[in-house]
């Protein structure tokens, strides 16, 4: 439960501290290297060409950084950018006002994009395609329709959940990337950015030991380091040795691997109740009370690459590492039995 507890809050975004430690160039931000290199020749030509980038469409589990990446694509076009997030866009006059108060170039950045109502994302067609806002004035028999023109834009969507854009929408995005989980090595790197820009002294071993266990993502590393940091002050001398690093994540109560609570339930009804599997993402959704997408978008992609879990044809299968994971003894097709 503490194990719980303390995870909602790792995952938590908290602005003025992300602010700090947010990257602010290409060179700033670590990993995801075929993203990087795709977008900066996004940015390269569009700027050779003296025109806006084409629309933006980025995707991953959160945390993983795309409203960084959104903000360092503007300042590397020296454009302004203005935020906004799908559930935040309430009428079609909210989307309006957001369009017709761009200047040419601008970034709009709408975060959480696939949370856009159906009516307003209707609006976002001709804007995104031929820069054109279609609104309709007046009610009743005096309802009538004008078209406005806007200014040449890129819209940068961020989404966690890809597989709930409509498709007309996914189409209007001709650059389209999805952010992977880092490897512990990216993360550690994270993680001695941060301390350095903290003034935190922290040897290497240490930033491994917080990378580890961050669950393939940079909030987390860096949320985790914010609390390891306090424990060196009063625990310590302030210097994060990995002794001190190991000691401040067992009080934290921080799983070894860096899974969270429904990584584990979902591992847990896999081997336990599926027998190991295989069982589909219907069975394995309604079993753990979560959404079949989000499982497959933002908990599967890191379980598969941790090595807990394979896709199959018939379904997901967990390896005997889940069954460790879980000190289960590992049985395919029957009922497992504890050690
Ligand atoms: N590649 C990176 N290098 C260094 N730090 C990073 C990187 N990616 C993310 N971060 C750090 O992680 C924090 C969270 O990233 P960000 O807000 O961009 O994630 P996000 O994918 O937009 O999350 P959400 O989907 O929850 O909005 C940032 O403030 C930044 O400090």
């Amino acid at each position: 439960m503490a194990d719980r507890r303390m995870r909602d809050v790792l995952n938590q975004p908290d602005a003025a501290w992300e602010q700090t430690l947010r990257p602010a160039g290409f060179e700033e931000f670590v990993g995801q290297a075929r993203v990087k290199e795709r977008l900066e020749i996004t940015v390269a030509a569009a700027r050779q060409r003296g025109e806006p980038m084409d629309h933006i469409l980025l995707s991953g589990p959160p945390g993983l950084g795309k409203t960084t990446l959104a903000h360092i694509l503007a300042r590397a076009m020296n454009a302004n950018i203005r935020c906004t997030s799908g559930p935040a866009i309430e009428k079609a006059a909210d989307l309006a006002g957001l369009l017709t108060n761009l200047e040419p170039g601008d970034v709009l950045f709408i975060d959480e994009i696939h949370r856009l109502q159906k009516t307003i994302e209707e609006y976002l067609y001709p804007a995104m395609e031929d820069f054109k806002l279609d609104i309709v004035i007046d009610q009743g028999p005096n309802a009538r329709s004008i078209r406005i023109d806007l200014p040449r834009f890129t819209l940068i969507g961020a989404t966690t959940r890809s597989g709930l854009l409509t498709s007309p929408l996914l189409t209007r995005f001709p650059i389209r990337e999805r952010l992977d989980y880092y490897t512990a090595e990216d993360l550690q790197q994270v993680v001695l950015r941060a301390a350095r820009i903290l003034g935190v002294r922290m040897d290497s071993e240490a930033a491994f030991e917080i990378a580890r266990r961050s669950r393939g993502t940079p909030r987390i590393a860096n949320n985790l380091l914010r609390r390891v940091r306090d424990y060196a002050q009063v625990r310590g001398d302030g210097r994060i040795t990995r002794e001190l690093a190991d000691r401040a994540l067992a009080m934290l109560e921080i799983d070894e691997d860096g899974l969270d609570e429904m990584d584990k339930r979902i591992l847990e009804a896999v081997v336990v109740k599926f027998g190991g599997g295989p069982v589909g993402i219907h069975s394995l959704a309604v079993a753990v009370g979560e959404e079949p997408d989000t499982i497959e978008e933002v908990y599967e992609p890191y379980l598969i690459m941790e090595g807990y879990l394979k896709r199959t044809p018939q379904g997901r299968v967990a390896t005997d590492r889940a069954a460790k994971k879980l000190g289960i003894q590992p049985a395919r097709g029957t009922q497992p039995t504890l050690f």
